[in-house]
């Protein structure tokens, strides 16, 4: 189950509250704080990038997003709802493309789908193409991952997302390792698919230039442990320009927190 339907709060809050979020690990070595009060929101359909230097707790802050991790203090709400676990509202897309190798690219985009089943009115096969389309691999259907490039398996990966209509997408570092010709082609057409889908993205990277080309606000997270420096937020027109003044000024914004960083 996802959330917990006895907590709701205000209606006003935004789609995703992270609200005053500590995290400690226990590990052999001792506790590693992680993330100390962290407190952000992400309305509905915005893109919102998490940004912030090695180990300042963005994946960390993710999985709790994502209901793959409980907090040790504080509590994230989605629509009002404190997170208890994963749920089909929250799609994931990771930097490892996690396919199941063994299945096709239409059998792994219909994995969510075994479970909760297509939206209303159409049936998985239809669910699955339309979701291939989305991200211009229909003709990769039959192929197994083993077949594909790095930037066609992310793809695989983001259309087994979408494939159960989440209204928010999670993505942590998902074009991380790609080459920067093909990281490009994904940005556009992430961009594509959110303006068509409307989705809300949660987006963590350590890329400033990916996250002041796709974002509408940046959340700055620093290090040691893992806190919100700052919210920038993106005021540039799209498509933007990644050799602009106005994109480069932001970029050089975001840049300035991590020069002065001890990381
Ligand atoms: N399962 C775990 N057990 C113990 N410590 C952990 C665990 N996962 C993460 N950490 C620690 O928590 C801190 C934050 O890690 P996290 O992976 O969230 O950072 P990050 O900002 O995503 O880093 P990167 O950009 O390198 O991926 C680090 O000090 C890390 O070593």
């Amino acid at each position: 189950m996802a959330v917990n339907r006895t907590d709701a709060t205000s209606t006003t809050e935004p789609q995703i509250a992270v609200d005053g979020v500590s995290k400690t690990y226990r590990s052999e070595s001792g506790p590693v704080h992680a993330l100390d009060d962290v407190s952000f929101g992400v309305g509905r359909g915005e893109f919102v990038s998490i940004v912030g230097p090695s180990g300042s707790g963005k994946s960390t802050v993710f999985r709790i997003v994502a209901g793959l991790e409980a907090a040790t203090e504080g509590e994230v709400r989605v629509e009002g709802l404190p997170v208890t676990g994963p749920g089909p509202d929250r799609g994931m897309v990771f930097q490892d493309d996690a396919l199941f190798p063994w299945r096709t690219v239409a059998k792994n985009v219909a994995y969510g789908l075994e479970e909760v089943g297509p939206p209303e009115g159409v049936t998985v096969e239809e669910r699955v193409d339309h979701c291939l389309d989305l991200v211009g691999l229909t003709e990769k259907a039959s192929a197994y991952p083993k077949e594909l490039s790095g930037g066609q398996r992310q793809r695989v990966g983001i259309a087994r997302a979408l494939a159960v209509d989440p209204p928010i997408l999670l993505m942590d570092e998902p074009f991380g390792s790609v080459d920067a010709r093909t990281k490009a082609s994904l940005h556009r057409e992430l961009l594509d698919i959110w303006a068509e889908t409307r989705k809300t993205i949660c987006f963590v990277t350590h890329d400033i230039e990916e996250a002041v080309y796709l974002s509408d606000r940046i959340v700055v997270f620093s290090g040691g442990p893992g806190t919100v420096r700052d919210e920038i937020t993106v005021d540039l027109s799209r498509p933007r320009d990644r050799t602009g003044d106005d994109f480069t000024a932001v970029k050089r914004d975001v840049l300035a927190y991590f020069e002065d960083d001890e990381d």
